[in-house]
């Protein structure tokens, strides 16, 4: 398993709710987050959609802390979602006046501490070793720091943009044990994307947390950059968090202005709650193209009857290039066909059973399926090689692919189409009934495709893979905002 591969960490959603709400208003907040029907997590649980669990929270001013706390007992939210604190002091106890102790808060059951926010850096005297030192008492207190990083607009126009935050998460990290540091939370805010409106492309996102995450690999080692969680935060709202969040390597948001809004903090946090299931790693752009040919020339050599009509029909309904070209994707995946990947499962199977003294009799389709799960980053790579080889051709994908690609769909009824494929996925479970009567290898094929590839990064992937320097692709050195 690779550290950056996302599956292994909770996805988690934020609130920090600056100077706003008293503590009436935030009792007034988790009434409405509580009762308003927008309890997504229940909501998806009890109509069978199986979403992977999101961490939720809220960072009230200290005012409100003791509201939230109260009030998180009455309702049903206690456990589902957690709160924290804005600030701290770096001091234990004493002659501090104005400062609150890492204890107070702890006392109060925070779970988080924020640390480093670029607003306290620039309208307090914030600096580099306060927040180290304040990283040491949360940490002691048994809380988990969630330290901000992030350029300014000055820096990203000088084009040190990740560097510049780099050097931030250096100096508020360096005296901490491995141990220490895997429980941290990392956010990277742009200072110039904080209530603009606007936030970075996904991609340079994606990109910037990838430098974080090797950073982190670099220092502490695979197994600490494989659990450290790594936020966005800056101008998340309901409409963009769905397209951020299917990045690779993304943990989750720090969310300002809108989680002032219970409505909308919910509809964020079911926007991750979706994505985390199978998170759409490339546009149809990426998609392998064998020897580059045009798209006609690939389905007319690769694809046989009847999928190249498939092919064509699903072109004719989604005719804009990137749904044609993932069609063409999905039926060249069929012509693939599956044998091959289960000749793999059954590899991984019989080294799981060597590794743990146990032998599978036969395919327990519960446990092909989790082995699947668990190694297709695996599986992909090797199928990426063979690709490469030449020795398959096409590549694969999925219906989500398809939904995600139609243009003509409004951005609600795009979500409501991922929300029930999510649920047909969840299908999957009913891998366990092949063999119980069940039409299985008429949907499993594109389903499967659609568990293996939640995980796959083409652009950065392929170009480690390849032995290329990430570093000198990103895309703000090269004033390339977009995918090429
Ligand atoms: O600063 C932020 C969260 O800490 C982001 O704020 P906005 O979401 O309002 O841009």
């Amino acid at each position: 398993m690779k550290y950056n591969d996302s599956v292994l960490r909770t996805p988690m959603v934020i609130g920090n709710w600056k100077m706003n709400l008293d503590h009436r208003q935030a009792g007034q907040w988790l009434l409405e987050y509580s009762g308003s029907g927008q309890n997504w997590a229940r909501r998806m649980e009890e109509t069978g959609t199986v979403v992977n669990r999101v961490e939720t929270g809220v960072l009230p001013s200290f005012t409100s802390l003791l509201a939230i706390h109260d009030m998180a007992r009455k309702t049903d939210l206690n456990g589902e979602l957690f709160f924290g604190a804005q600030n701290v002091s770096e001091l234990d106890a004493g002659a501090y006046t104005g400062d609150i102790s890492a204890q107070m808060l702890a006392a109060l059951d925070c779970r988080y501490v924020l640390l480093g926010h670029s607003e306290q850096r620039r309208y307090h005297p914030e600096d580099d070793e306060k927040i180290d030192r304040k990283m040491r008492v949360v940490l002691d207190s048994g809380m988990t720091p969630i330290v901000c990083i992030g350029e300014t607009k000055l820096g990203r126009d000088d084009g040190i943009g990740i560097d510049y935050a780099l050097n931030q998460l250096v100096s508020a990290v360096r005296l901490l044990s491995p141990e220490d540091m895997s429980k941290v939370i990392v956010a990277y805010e742009p200072v110039w994307s904080i209530g603009t409106g606007t936030p970075p492309d996904p991609t340079v996102i994606e990109s910037a947390l990838a430098d974080i995450r090797d950073f982190i690999n670099a220092t502490f080692g695979a197994d600490v950059a494989a659990k450290v969680r790594i936020l966005y935060g800056g101008s998340i709202k309901p409409d963009n968090a769905a397209s951020i969040i299917r990045r690779y390597g993304i943990d989750g948001f720090l969310v300002g202005g809108a989680s002032l809004d219970p409505t909308k903090f919910a509809k964020i946090c079911h926007r991750v709650a979706e994505s985390s299931v199978v998170r759409l790693r490339r546009t149809a752009h990426t998609i392998y193209r064998p020897g580059k040919r045009t798209v006609e020339e690939f389905t007319d050599s690769t694809l046989q009857e009847p999928y190249q009509i498939v092919a064509s029909k699903v072109a004719q309904n989604h005719p804009d290039t990137m749904a044609w070209r993932a069609s063409l994707a999905l039926a060249a995946y069929r012509t693939v066909g599956f044998q091959w990947l289960e000749e793999q499962a059954a590899a991984e199977l019989e080294d799981a059973a060597d590794a743990s003294g146990t032998t599978y009799l036969g395919f327990e389709a519960d446990v092909l399926r989790d082995m699947i799960w668990s190694n297709r980053l695996r599986i992909i790579e090797s199928m990426m090689k063979l690709i490469d080889e030449r020795r398959i051709r096409g590549v694969f994908s999925i219906r989500q692919w398809l939904i995600e690609c139609d243009d003509s769909l409004d951005p609600d009824r795009r979500h409501e189409l991922l929300a029930e494929e999510f649920a047909n996925v969840a299908c999957m479970r009913a891998y366990g009934e092949i063999g119980h009567g069940v039409d299985f290898e008429g949907f499993r094929r594109p389903f499967v495709a659609g568990y293996l590839l939640s995980d796959v990064d083409t652009q950065n992937r392929m170009w480690r893979m390849r032995g290329i320097d990430r570093k000198l692709h990103r895309p703000w050195k090269s004033g390339r905002l977009g995918l090429q």
